[in-house]
């Protein structure tokens, strides 16, 4: 048994966090902080928790930063610039640590102060950070201390684009034109547990908004998604459109492409299918399924549909996910069964719900 702890855990990808970690056969959950619930029992803030957690948050007092450093693995489910303040002691003291938010996820610290509007306290640790995709960057993270776990729209974004941008690298040769547009809707859980007006019942119930047109954060991540997988010249740009949609959980991107004539000759189905097959959490549907997020609400899974229409010379990627699991939580537990040399679905396996 790994000891872990969670920084956040009452944020809903802490609670997430709780829900996943409880039922993992390989981890005990130590410890659990809230600096505004310090001294309560979770399951008195979360009634789902009881019978399953009878731990008492602890604020980030001097004794919790101490107890932090007995930890295996700790969780960091807090808000931006959170994480890096504590990573270099607990790493230093051989902890692993997985961020859920940016402070490890891009390269590039002039990109994290730009979108993230402030410095970052520890630039020299982004060199070691491995940015938490399995899908990507599984022989990395085996040998990470530092996880930056991916935003939820990224994640669905550049494991959408991954067998198109690799199949373009094999060929040598151009198969979709430059320009990529990914049109992407998320649940109101994606915004967080704290109140505000924007979020509240009135305002997002029986509504439809697009924001960050002008720029999203999770811009530079995906551009940095892709510019990972670019080995060949071709380079690609990318248009990211972000919505809010009135339900609690789900992500749904639609990625559209056009394609080239030698793209048009590829059958992306099958490319699509041979490049996932063996990847535990990606499911690609058969031709003509179209995806719904109900189909993966509280499961690790990404279920991916490919239009491929030549004539008008498209390629449309569909991808859903639930935000809070492989979209955060259930992508974290992935990274630290990979980066503890567990089976990578342990603790994972659960159908998603539905209704
Ligand atoms: N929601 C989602 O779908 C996704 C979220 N993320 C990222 O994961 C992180 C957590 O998100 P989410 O759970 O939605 O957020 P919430 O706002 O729901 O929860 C934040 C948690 O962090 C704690 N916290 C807040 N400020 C601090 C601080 N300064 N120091 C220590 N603890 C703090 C809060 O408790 P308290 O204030 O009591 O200490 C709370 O438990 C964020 O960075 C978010 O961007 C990533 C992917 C998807
Ligand atoms: C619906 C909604 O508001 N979603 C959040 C993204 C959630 C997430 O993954 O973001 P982080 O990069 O903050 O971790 C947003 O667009 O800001």
């Amino acid at each position: 048994m790994i000891s872990a702890a969670i920084v956040g855990g009452t944020g809903y990808t802490g609670i997430e966090l709780i829900r996943l970690l409880s039922a993992h056969p390989k981890v005990s959950i130590d410890l659990l902080t809230s600096r505004s619930e310090a001294g309560t029992r979770a399951d008195e803030i979360f009634p789902s928790l009881r019978g399953i957690s009878d731990l008492v948050f602890s604020d980030l007092g001097d004794e919790t930063l101490y107890a932090l450093q007995k930890c295996d693995v700790v969780f960091f489910a807090t808000p931006h610039g959170v994480a890096m303040k504590q990573a270099a002691a607990l790493t230093q003291a051989g902890v692993k640590v997985i961020d859920l938010a940016a402070d490890f996820r891009l390269q590039s610290l002039a990109d994290f102060e730009h979108w993230y509007q402030q410095t970052h306290s520890c630039p020299e640790l982004l060199k070691t950070a491995v940015y938490g995709l399995p899908e990507l960057n599984r022989d990395k993270l085996a040998e990470a201390f530092i996880v930056g776990n991916p935003g939820c729209y990224p994640t669905t974004a550049i494991l959408g684009l991954k067998p198109i941008i690799e199949m373009q690298n094999k060929q040598a040769v151009r198969l979709i034109e430059s320009r990529i547009v990914i049109d992407a809707k998320s649940g109101v859980s994606g915004a967080g547990r704290q109140a505000s007006l924007a979020l509240n019942y009135a305002e997002t119930t029986d509504n439809f908004k697009a924001y960050g047109i002008g720029g999203h954060r999770h811009l530079p991540e995906i551009e940095q998604g892709i510019e990972q997988l670019l080995v060949s010249q071709f380079s690609q740009q990318v248009r990211f459109l972000p919505h809010l949609v009135p339900m609690i959980r789900g992500m749904f991107s639609s990625i559209h492409m056009a394609l080239t004539e030698a793209g048009a000759g590829i059958d992306w189905q099958q490319e699509f299918e041979d490049s996932y097959a063996g990847e535990a959490f990606i499911d690609v549907l058969p031709h003509g399924v179209y995806p719904d997020t109900r189909s993966v609400r509280a499961s690790n899974r990404l279920r991916i549909a490919i239009h491929q229409d030549n004539e008008r010379g498209e390629l449309t990627v569909l991808v859903v996910q639930d935000n809070l699991v492989k979209g955060a939580a259930g992508q974290a537990v992935q990274n630290m069964n990979v980066m503890f040399a567990f089976d990578e679905t342990l603790g994972l396996n659960a159908a998603p719900i539905v209704p």
